[in-house]
């Protein structure tokens, strides 16, 4: 699930293993154990009927539990919960010798810490046993819109921003202060998410499962001639604040079908009422066939005139952020997502050497450049990432990385990864994490 080809798969040996299965919930351990090729789409399928829910589900249908367990997973629960790893009990692997081994925070701390973010170089992963909990469905939805100062908008004439007028106004302080205090509202909010439509411009969404509704309220956003989610998001800019109710499912997977908001970069007439009608039931296409039939044109264009990045940053630098990859790139809508981020071992752990509220600010579009300059994806990534390293950061590694392995080491702990390698004598069945994942090292 990312822009990424990975050759590596041409040079080394494939194992092709099609573990696909939900094997067994556990109501009373409440638990799941699932095959890594299992998808968060059939997850929910079959778990929500029953009243249960992983208490993670990123967002698109087909990421799998394989590529989540050891890439990472973040979704708008993970204020309360963290990332996905966070959620997990235990991990099934095959190691470098062929041997099978179960670990547990309990059974093998150090395997059970570093498999996270490796990316399928420690061991192969066969089955993994999450947690669940009870679900309540419909999500209570509320919509908070917000735009910024005027005086703040005059600080940043010079990048022509224009502000929308009569509308409430905060300063950007208050709209960070405000997505900060709900990130913190563990016990009331059970969902919190950010969209920036501009830099004056967010609606900022808290939710809780609720087992009651007020019918003229629900709304069946995932519905296929419904509208994209994003743009019925940004609707509330010009109706001011509401609220609804969405089936608990459908508001899992509301940025599937949009893809975010790439698909109007791939279908631009794909939100048009008629469209949906007729042929919303088509959408999105499959990730995996876009990029089996992609173009060395399209390719190119994607690396030279589009970002895609999940940056991880303390919630305390927030604001600095989004006016850092404001100057950068001006890309948006920007997706905010807060996550708790436990002093855990491993690649990734707080600054602050303590359990600390992070926030994922998510890019995804095509960058604006002024006029009579070039964009450089490489000059203006690597910025990016030198910005989000300075503030203790981290980048997520489905999306290109430009650092070298120095950087990289720097930005991801290896001390108990390269503990790990050595114990398991990973060198002699696994590439380095680092050759699978950045794209120099990768080709
Ligand atoms: C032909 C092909 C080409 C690929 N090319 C690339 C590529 O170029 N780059 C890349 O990164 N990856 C590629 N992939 C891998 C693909 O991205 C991964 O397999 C992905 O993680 C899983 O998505 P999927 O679309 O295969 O999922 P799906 O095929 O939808 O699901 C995975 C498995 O779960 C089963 N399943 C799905 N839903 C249910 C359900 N409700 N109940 C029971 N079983 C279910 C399916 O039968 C399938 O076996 C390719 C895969 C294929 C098949
Ligand atoms: N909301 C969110 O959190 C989102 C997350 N993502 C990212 O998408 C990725 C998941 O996508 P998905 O298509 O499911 O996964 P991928 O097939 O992209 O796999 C991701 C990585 O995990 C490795 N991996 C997958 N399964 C196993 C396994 N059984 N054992 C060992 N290693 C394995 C892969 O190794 P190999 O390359 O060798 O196959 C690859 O390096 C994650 O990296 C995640 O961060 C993307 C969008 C949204
Ligand atoms: C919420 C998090 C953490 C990440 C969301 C990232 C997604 C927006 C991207 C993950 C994979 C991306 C791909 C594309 C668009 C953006 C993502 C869905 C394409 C569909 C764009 C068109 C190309 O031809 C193929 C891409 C495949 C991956």
């Amino acid at each position: 699930m990312s822009l990424s080809k990975p050759k590596y798969k041409k040079k080394l040996f494939n194992v092709h293993v099609d573990l696909i299965d939900i094997l067994e919930i556990d109501t009373e351990n409440q638990t799941v154990r699932v095959e890594p090729l299992v998808t968060m789409g059939q997850l929910t399928a079959t778990l929500d009927p029953l009243g249960w829910t992983i208490p993670i589900v990123p967002e698109l249908d087909d990421l799998t539990v394989g590529g989540l367990v050891m890439g990472t997973g973040v979704e708008s629960s993970s204020h309360k919960y963290g990332l996905f790893q966070h959620i997990c009990v235990s991990y099934e692997l095959v190691l470098a010798d062929g041997s099978v081994v179960t670990c547990s925070k309990d059974s093998d701390p150090d395997l059970f810490y570093a498999v996270p973010w490796s990316y399928g170089t420690l061991g192969f992963l066969t089955a993994a046993v999450i947690k669940i909990i009870p679900a309540k469905n419909p999500v209570n939805l509320s919509y908070v819109a917000s735009d910024l100062s005027e005086t703040f908008c005059n600080m940043l004439i010079e990048h022509s921003v224009r502000r929308l007028p009569g509308r409430p106004m905060y300063t950007l302080d208050e709209a960070v202060k405000l997505f900060e205090e709900e990130s913190m509202k563990k016990g009331e909010n059970d969902f919190v998410e950010g969209l920036m439509f501009s830099l004056n411009e967010t609606v900022i969404m808290t939710g809780t499962m609720s087992d009651t509704c007020e019918l003229d309220k629900l709304n069946e956003i995932g519905k296929w001639y419904k509208p994209w989610f994003f743009t019925h998001v940004r609707n509330f800019l010009k109706t001011g604040p509401g609220y609804e109710y969405v089936p608990l499912r459908e508001y899992y997977h509301r940025h599937t079908r949009p893809l975010f908001w790439e698909i109007e970069n791939i279908i631009p007439f794909g939100n048009n009422v008629i469209f949906r009608f007729l042929l919303g039931w088509m959408m999105p296409p499959k990730v995996s066939l876009l990029k089996v039939t992609e173009t060395k044109a399209i390719t190119d264009l994607y690396e030279n005139n589009h970002i895609i990045q999940d940056l991880l940053v303390p919630v305390k630098s927030l604001k600095e952020s989004i006016i850092t990859f404001h100057k950068a790139v001006e890309v948006y809508p920007v997706w905010l997502c807060p996550f708790n981020l436990a002093n855990d071992p491993g690649m990734v752990h707080p600054a602050a050497d303590r359990e600390q509220m992070y926030v994922d600010v998510g890019v995804y579009g095509v960058p604006k450049v002024p006029e009579g300059k070039t964009y450089h994806s490489v000059n203006t990534t690597r910025e990016i990432e030198d910005f989000v390293e300075k503030v203790g950061g981290f980048q997520m590694l489905y999306a290109d990385s430009y650092r070298t392995k120095e950087e990289f080491r720097k930005m991801f702990n290896h001390k108990l990864y390269d503990r790990l390698r050595q114990r398991l004598e990973c060198n002699k069945a696994f590439p380095d994490v680092y050759d699978k994942v950045n794209k120099r090292a990768r080709s």
